[in-house]
C-alpha cells in the first residue's frame, strides 16, 4: 500500500493540539507519584501495551524510583484504522504472572476492549493483582463495560480521533510531541 505523505503532513498541520508536551509530561509525573504510593512495595511487573503504550510507558518508568520489572505485550484492535475490531494478540506476556502484581500501561482508554482483554488474560494466568494506567481517557458512552475507568488516568479528552505521544494516525505521528485531535473527527 502506498502512503500519501503530503496527506500525513497536512493532517498534522490541520490538527488541534489538545495537550502540549509540557501538559502531558506534567500528567505523567503526577501519575508516577500516585502509582508510587500504591505500588512501591509490591515488586510490580509493568507492561507497556505496544505499540501505542511505548512512549507513555517509557516516560512513566523513568519517574518510578522503586524496584520493578518491565516488559511489553502487543495486542491490537485498530490496525492503522480509526475504528476498532476484534483484539489480536501479537505478543502475549512472556513472564510468569502467577502471584504477581501487574501494572498494564497504555496510551488510551477508548472503548476499553483492549485493556479489558489484557486484564482478563493476566487474571486468568494467576496474577495476584492487576492494575491499569492510561495516559488519556476518551470520554463517551461506548465503553466495553459501562463506567469503565483505569486505576490511574493522566488526562481526559473529548470524543475525537487523537494522535501523538505514541498514538498513531494511519501508523504515523506516534512521534508528535503532544496530544492532537484530527480535524473534523
Ligand atoms: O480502548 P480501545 O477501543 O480498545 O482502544 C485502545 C487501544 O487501541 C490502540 O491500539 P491499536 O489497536 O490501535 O494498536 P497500536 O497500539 O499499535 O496503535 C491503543 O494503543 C490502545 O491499545
Ligand atoms: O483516538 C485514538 N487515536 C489513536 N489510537 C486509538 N486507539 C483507540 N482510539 C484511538
Amino acid at each position: 500500500m502506498s502512503i500519501d505523505l503530503d496527506h500525513i503532513q497536512q493532517v498534522f498541520e490541520e490538527a488541534d493540539c489538545l495537550y502540549t508536551r509540557e501538559e502531558v509530561d506534567g500528567a505523567i509525573r503526577r501519575m508516577a507519584s500516585e502509582i508510587t504510593e500504591v505500588l512501591a512495595d509490591k515488586n510490580p511487573l509493568v507492561f507497556a501495551v505496544m505499540n501505542g503504550g511505548l512512549v507513555f510507558c517509557g516516560k512513566l518508568l523513568t519517574h518510578l524510583h522503586f524496584p520493578l520489572e518491565s516488559s511489553y505485550v502487543h495486542a491490537t484492535r485498530y490496525r492503522n484504522t480509526t475504528s476498532g475490531g476484534d483484539l489480536e494478540w501479537k505478543v502475549p506476556p512472556a513472564h510468569e504472572l502467577k502471584d504477581r502484581t501487574i501494572l498494564i500501561t497504555d496510551d488510551i482508554l477508548d472503548e476499553g476492549h483492549t485493556l479489558a482483554a489484557i486484564v482478563d488474560y493476566c487474571r486468568e494466568a494467576g496474577a495476584k493483582e492487576v492494575m491499569t494506567a492510561v495516559m488519556v481517557d476518551k470520554l463517551h458512552d461506548r465503553k466495553a463495560k459501562p463506567g469503565q475507568k483505569s486505576d490511574f488516568t493522566g488526562l481526559e479528552c473529548e470524543d475525537r480521533y487523537i494522535f501523538g505521544y505514541g498514538m498513531d494516525y494511519q501508523g504515523y505521528w506516534r512521534n508528535a510531541p503532544g496530544i492532537y485531535a484530527l480535524k473534523g473527527h
